[in-house]
C-alpha cells in the first residue's frame, strides 16, 4: 500500500484518473453474458478481465465482497489476487462489504479489512451505521490509524432507505443528517481530504440534508443500471462536487469481455463525470 493518509491517497487519485469509481459486481447474469461458467473459473476470468481494463487508469475500484464469498474461499482467493494487481498497477480499492456490528466485533472486521497485516486488506471499506455510529468507531479508529478509510452509509441509492435514513431522531434531525455529523466531526481539520466518507446514492434527489461540513468524500453509486444519470448530481449535492465519487457496476461491465469495450464505456463515463463534477472554469 502506498504510504499516506487515505483521504490524500484519494484526493490525489481523483485528480490524476479522474472521479471515478468501478465496481467489480460478477452477478451470474454477467457471467452468463461474457459466456462464463457461474463457478471458480468464471469468476476468475471475470475479474481478471476487469482489472485488466480498469487497473491502470480507474482511481478506484469497488470489489463487492458478496459475489466473491458466494464461492467460499476459492472465491475469496480471487478477491486477493484482484487486491494485489489492482494496488500494482496504483488503483485504490474499496471493498464493499457494508460491515456493521457491536464495538467489539467491529474491531475484528478492521482487523480484517483495515489492518496491513491482513491478507484482505483494503484501502477502504463501506460501512453500515445501523447498530450506531459509535459502534463503527473500532474501524473509524484502525482506518485513520493506519492509512485505510471508511465510507459510511448515509442515504443509500435503494427504494427502501428512506423509511429508516429520514427518521427523525430526538434533536430533530434525520439519522441520516446525524451520520454525516458525526463523519463531519471525524474528518475536521484534515486536509486536503478527510480519511471517512459517507454513501449517497444518485437516486435520492433533493433530500435537503446538509453535507457542506463533512470535509470527506462521498461514493454515488446508484448511477446507470438503477436510474441515476451525471446530470442528477447537482440536484443531491448543489454545486459543491469536488468530493464526489460516481460509482458505476453494472453499466461498465455489462460492456465485456471485450477489454476495449469495457475501457471505452469508461472513457466515456469518466468525460461525464468530469464534465459534472470537476467542471473547466
Ligand atoms: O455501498 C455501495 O456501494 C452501495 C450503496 C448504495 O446505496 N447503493 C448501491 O447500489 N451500492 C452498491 O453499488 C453497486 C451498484 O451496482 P450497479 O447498480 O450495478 O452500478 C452495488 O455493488 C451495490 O451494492
Amino acid at each position: 500500500m502506498t504510504e499516506g493518509r487515505f483521504g490524500a491517497r484519494l484526493r490525489a487519485a481523483m485528480d490524476t484518473r479522474g472521479p471515478l469509481c468501478v465496481g467489480i459486481d460478477p452477478h451470474p447474469a454477467l457471467l452468463s453474458a461474457w459466456g462464463l461458467p457461474d463457478n471458480v473459473s468464471g469468476l476468475e476470468r471475470f475479474t481478471r478481465t476487469v482489472v485488466e481494463a480498469v487497473a491502470d487508469r480507474v482511481a478506484v475500484v469497488k470489489p463487492q465482497s458478496a459475489f466473491f464469498e458466494r464461492f467460499g474461499s476459492q472465491g475469496v482467493a480471487v478477491l486477493e489476487s484482484a487486491f494485489r494487481q489492482l494496488r500494482e498497477a496504483g488503483a485504490l480499492v474499496l471493498l464493499d462489504v457494508k460491515r456493521g456490528d457491536i464495538g467489539s466485533t467491529a474491531a475484528a472486521y478492521a482487523d480484517a479489512y483495515l489492518d496491513p497485516a491482513s491478507p484482505l486488506r483494503a484501502d477502504a471499506i463501506t460501512a453500515s451505521p445501523y447498530l450506531g455510529f459509535g459502534s463503527l468507531s473500532p474501524m473509524i479508529e484502525k482506518a485513520v490509524a493506519t492509512g485505510g478509510g471508511v465510507f459510511v452509509l448515509a442515504l443509500t441509492s435503494n427504494p427502501e432507505g428512506p423509511i429508516f435514513q429520514h427518521a427523525r431522531t430526538a434533536d430533530g434531525r434525520t439519522v441520516a443528517q446525524t451520520v454525516i455529523d458525526e463523519v463531519s466531526q471525524v474528518n475536521a481539520g484534515v486536509n486536503p481530504l478527510g480519511d471517512i466518507g459517507v454513501v449517497v446514492g444518485a437516486t435520492v434527489g433533493d433530500t435537503g440534508h446538509d453535507m457542506s461540513a463533512l470535509g470527506g468524500p462521498v461514493l454515488v453509486p446508484g448511477l446507470g443500471a438503477q436510474g441515476g444519470r451525471p446530470e442528477d448530481l447537482r440536484a443531491v449535492f448543489g454545486d459543491d462536487l469536488g468530493a464526489v465519487l460516481p460509482s458505476y457496476s453494472r453499466e461498465i461491465l455489462s460492456q465485456g469481455p471485450s477489454v476495449t469495450r469495457l475501457r471505452d464505456s469508461i472513457e466515456r463515463l469518466l468525460d461525464v463525470c468530469r464534465s459534472v463534477v470537476q467542471p473547466i472554469g
